[in-house]
């Protein structure tokens, strides 16, 4: 897969999978591309870039199709660093989450609104009851961020792509975030997981195996743990350097949710 913006590749040559039930982290410095394979995978590419080679997502090629026109079963849920500007703030919380149980899964009003309350109290979020009422100014933002990831599962997609998502929070809130994240993705029945960071302590904790890329190429691919344990490129060391050290697990090899490949 390549990323162009007019005639420079910012991303090159990227090629990797994230099976079902996988929980993977994109890892590298500020600038080598993060947001635009995130972008070319979510078809939310700015109108400056364009997406070449091949992202499968469940096997199915969309390389070429804007979020907005893929079928519902090859969407792919996000969660990004800002959790404000990823929620209406004129609507609800119950009114933006009631949506996608209403119109992806067809529940009646009362039922998508009841459906959201669960959902929002499997985010370990107090009184959703409560929380529904509110619009997005009312919640702190680490309540904001699982918000935004309840109503990203509410999309039931086999993907979700977490860009950043805790950067902008204290760490007892991130470690909030990141337990959601972790409860609710890489099993069965739950979407597998992209996470995109630069925080090696964060990927380590939620996720079994690294991508990491360096000026839109791949650079070294690995368990978080054994890169933890033997980093190979210069980046990494540098990442492992300033990180403390995590465990990782072994990936699960079936078919994959999402290739993207040159
Ligand atoms: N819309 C755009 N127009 C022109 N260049 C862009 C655009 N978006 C990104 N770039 C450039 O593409 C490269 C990769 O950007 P990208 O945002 O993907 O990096 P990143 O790894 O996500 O960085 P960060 O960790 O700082 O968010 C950078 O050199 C950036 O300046």
């Amino acid at each position: 897969m390549r990323v162009l913006i007019g005639t420079q590749r910012v991303v090159d040559g990227l090629s990797f999978n994230v099976f079902p039930g996988e929980r993977v982290c994109l890892l590298g410095a500020s600038g080598s591309g993060k947001s635009l394979t995130a972008g070319a995978i979510l078809g939310l590419l700015p109108a400056s870039a364009c997406a070449q080679g091949s992202i499968r997502v469940q096997g199915r090629e969309v390389i070429d199709l804007p979020a907005a026109r893929r079928p519902i079963d090859v969407r792919v849920g996000m969660v990004f660093q800002d959790s404000f500007s990823a929620l209406n703030p004129l609507v609800s919380i119950g009114s933006q989450l009631q949506e996608p149980f209403r119109r992806l899964h067809d529940l009646s009003p009362r039922a998508a609104l009841q459906a959201a309350i669960e959902l929002l109290d499997a985010m370990a979020l107090p009184d959703p009851g409560q929380i529904v009422r509110r619009s997005p100014a009312e919640l702190s933002g680490g309540q904001r961020q699982r918000v935004c990831i309840a109503l990203a599962l509410a999309c039931k997609t086999p993907l979700l792509v977490a860009d950043e998502p805790t950067t902008a929070l204290d760490v007892v809130t991130q470690a909030q975030v990141l337990r959601v994240l972790k409860e609710s993705t890489g099993r069965t029945g739950t979407p597998a997981l992209l996470f995109i960071t630069h925080d090696l302590c964060a990927a380590s904790e939620l996720c079994e195996r690294a991508i990491v890329i360096e000026r839109g190429t791949l650079v070294e691919s690995n368990r978080v743990d054994a890169l933890i344990a033997d980093p190979q490129h210069s980046f990494t060391r540098e990442l492992v350097a300033a990180a403390r050290d995590g465990i990782g697990l072994a990936p699960r090899a079936t078919e994959p949710t999402l290739a993207a490949g040159a």
